[in-house]
């Protein structure tokens, strides 16, 4: 069992530069031999510290793209972190794929935090954002500064992502000068989609030129990174390039910095139509469905529990 609490409070997680190789500042490394045995893929690269904005910054200086996926308990965050995925977005998201609502618009702030608390709690290495939720953050700039804190306190988040361009500039501005690193969201906005008139893929011929004063604005009010959301792939990479940050995509294209998916989505566990951004790696909808079936049926012929599940 690799996920034992032990490994993981002792794990080089303090920031320390000196336990990884020294010509990289990339947050790799090779798997230590004291450490817990690593799944048989040893190319895969492995968290050797705690990833910081810097670390993500240097990636793009290197061209070299990174992997963001969503969490929203303990055992995917672990699993992700032992994946070598350096953040983890503990989304809005979490509105569709934990608490069952149509939109994700429903979803408030105290649905949240514990979500973003568990993931937090169970990882050392990623960088952890928290997705601030509709309505907590467009009232002002001081709604934002005040709901930021609340996940940076209660939720123990290193950083915060919000929807919006040149209209949330200010918010952005405010939520960094507290203190609080903050992911910008552009394109197809999932709080906004009434206004956008559904989900549809934005910045299609001239309004490229209005999500390009997008990102440049949310860079220049101090973002670490600009999620884009069904972007246009030319745009997409028009943006990467115009950017000193990184650009985060989900369906926008293979020449951003990073790429997101939604964890169900990327490991088939939601079932029925998928986005067209997304690839699904793993049929974890069948093999639960699967494992149910076949549990039942056991219980249904007395064959579970067996002797070795019995205490006598
Ligand atoms: N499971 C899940 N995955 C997500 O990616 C996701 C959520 N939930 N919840 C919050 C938002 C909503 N998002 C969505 C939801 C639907 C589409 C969608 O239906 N896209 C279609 C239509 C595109 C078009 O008509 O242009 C597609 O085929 O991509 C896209 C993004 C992204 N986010
Ligand atoms: C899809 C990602 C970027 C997101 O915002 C979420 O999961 O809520
Ligand atoms: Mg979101």
């Amino acid at each position: 069992m690799s996920h034992d609490d032990t490994s993981r409070s002792t794990a080089a997680d303090s920031g320390a530069e000196s336990s990884t190789t020294a010509e990289t500042t990339a947050p790799y490394g090779e798997p230590a031999g004291h450490q817990h045995a690593q799944p048989d893929d040893t190319t895969q690269p492995v968290l050797r510290k705690r990833v910081r904005i810097h670390h993500l910054q240097e990636m793009k200086g290197r061209g070299e793209p990174w992997p963001m996926l969503t969490a929203y308990d303990t055992y995917t965050a672990r699993l992700f972190e032992d994946a070598g995925i350096p953040v983890l977005l503990v989304g809005d998201s979490a509105a569709n794929t934990v608490y069952g609502y149509e939109s994700s618009l429903p979803i408030t702030v105290e649905e949240m935090l514990p979500l973003v608390r568990a993931v937090t709690r169970s990882v050392t290495k990623p960088l952890v954002v928290a997705d601030l939720p509709f309505g907590s953050y467009q009232g002002s700039p001081e709604q934002a500064v005040a709901t930021a804190a609340r996940f940076m306190k209660e939720g123990r988040a290193h950083a915060v992502k919000l929807e919006g361009g040149r209209r949330y500039a200010s918010h952005v501005e405010a939520v960094t000068a507290s203190g609080v690193p903050v992911m910008g969201h552009i394109g197809f906005t999932p709080q906004s989609e009434h206004n956008l008139g559904g989900y549809r893929v934005q910045g299609r011929g001239s309004a490229g030129d209005g999500l390009i004063a997008d990102a440049l604005a949310l860079q220049d009010a101090g973002a670490f990174a600009v999620v884009m959301e069904m972007v246009p792939a030319e745009i997409a990479k028009q943006i990467t390039h115009e950017l000193a940050i990184p650009t985060v995509g989900i369906g926008a294209g293979p020449d951003c910095d990073a790429q997101v998916l939604v964890w169900q989505d990327m490991a088939g566990l939601r079932t029925g139509r998928v986005p067209r951004f997304v690839k699904q790696y793993a049929d974890l909808a069948g093999a639960l469905t699967d494992a149910a079936k076949a549990f039942a049926d056991d219980v249904r012929e007395r064959s579970f529990p067996a002797a070795e599940h019995t205490f006598h």
